[in-house]
């Protein structure tokens, strides 16, 4: 195998970033097989939280990098890029904290990175060949994430606006906007933007020629 390229794919929650990682990868897997490419998520990487109760948990801003054990995924992938497999935690949002089980993750030729926070940690940074920003207008963002936080993430609507106005809005402003400028491509609209996902489709087959 040659050397990994790891591909960050940043943004605000809700913009598309999960939805264009998996239609690049399902995509790519369908005409080239599973061996060579592997995804990862920022989210799976949130603090453990099981010494808490379910009270204390919801206290948690999710939205501030503290949130996150960016030291575990930055380790992670530095082994990925070694040649070692790591074992990927798992994250419940229903229940604020991590399962038991983790998904093995094999070293790839590319690994594709998904996650809000991803471009503010210098560390993490350090890791990344190619860095994609998902620049979703925030009111479309909130429109998606009220829809999939009922349906997927078992909110209420009073619990989902709560905290987008206490902690999700503010870390966009804080954190996740100014780390734009360190994307290499920037994609409008979402996770259908099919030219941006063309574009990184090209990018991995050439790398996967080389
Ligand atoms: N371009 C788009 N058009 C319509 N719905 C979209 C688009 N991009 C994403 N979505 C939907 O918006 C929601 C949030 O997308 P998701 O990929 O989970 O965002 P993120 O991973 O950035 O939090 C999902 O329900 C997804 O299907
Ligand atoms: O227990 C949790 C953990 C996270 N969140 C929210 O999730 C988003 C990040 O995930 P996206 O898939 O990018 O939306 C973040 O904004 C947190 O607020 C949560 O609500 N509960």
């Amino acid at each position: 195998m040659g050397k990994t390229t790891v591909i960050a794919i940043a943004g605000p929650s809700a913009s598309g970033k999960s939805l264009f990682a998996s239609t690049v990868y399902q995509e790519l897997v369908a005409e080239l097989g599973g061996e060579r490419i592997s995804v990862l998520s920022e989210d799976a990487y949130y603090r453990d939280q099981s010494h808490l109760s379910l009270d204390q948990r919801v206290l948690t801003n999710y939205d501030h990098p503290s949130a996150f054990e960016h030291e575990l995924l930055a380790a992670h992938l530095q082994s990925l890029r070694d040649g070692n497999s790591v074992e990927m935690p798992q994250y419940s949002y229903k229940e604020h904290t991590r399962i038991k089980d983790t998904i093995p993750v094999t070293p790839a030729r590319v690994i594709l990175v998904e996650g809000i926070l991803l471009l503010c940690d210098p560390k993490l940074r350090d890791q990344f060949d190619i860095s994609v920003f998902m620049d979703t207008p925030l009111d479309i963002c909130l429109l998606r994430r009220i829809n999939r936080d009922i349906e997927m993430r078992g909110r209420s609507l009073s619990s989902i606006t709560e905290q987008y106005e206490h902690y999700v809005r503010p870390a966009f402003f804080e954190f996740i906007a100014p780390s734009k400028q360190f994307a290499d491509l920037v994609v409008t609209r979402g996770g259908q933007n099919e030219i941006a996902i063309d574009i990184i489709k090209t990018k991995i087959r050439q790398l996967l020629a080389e």
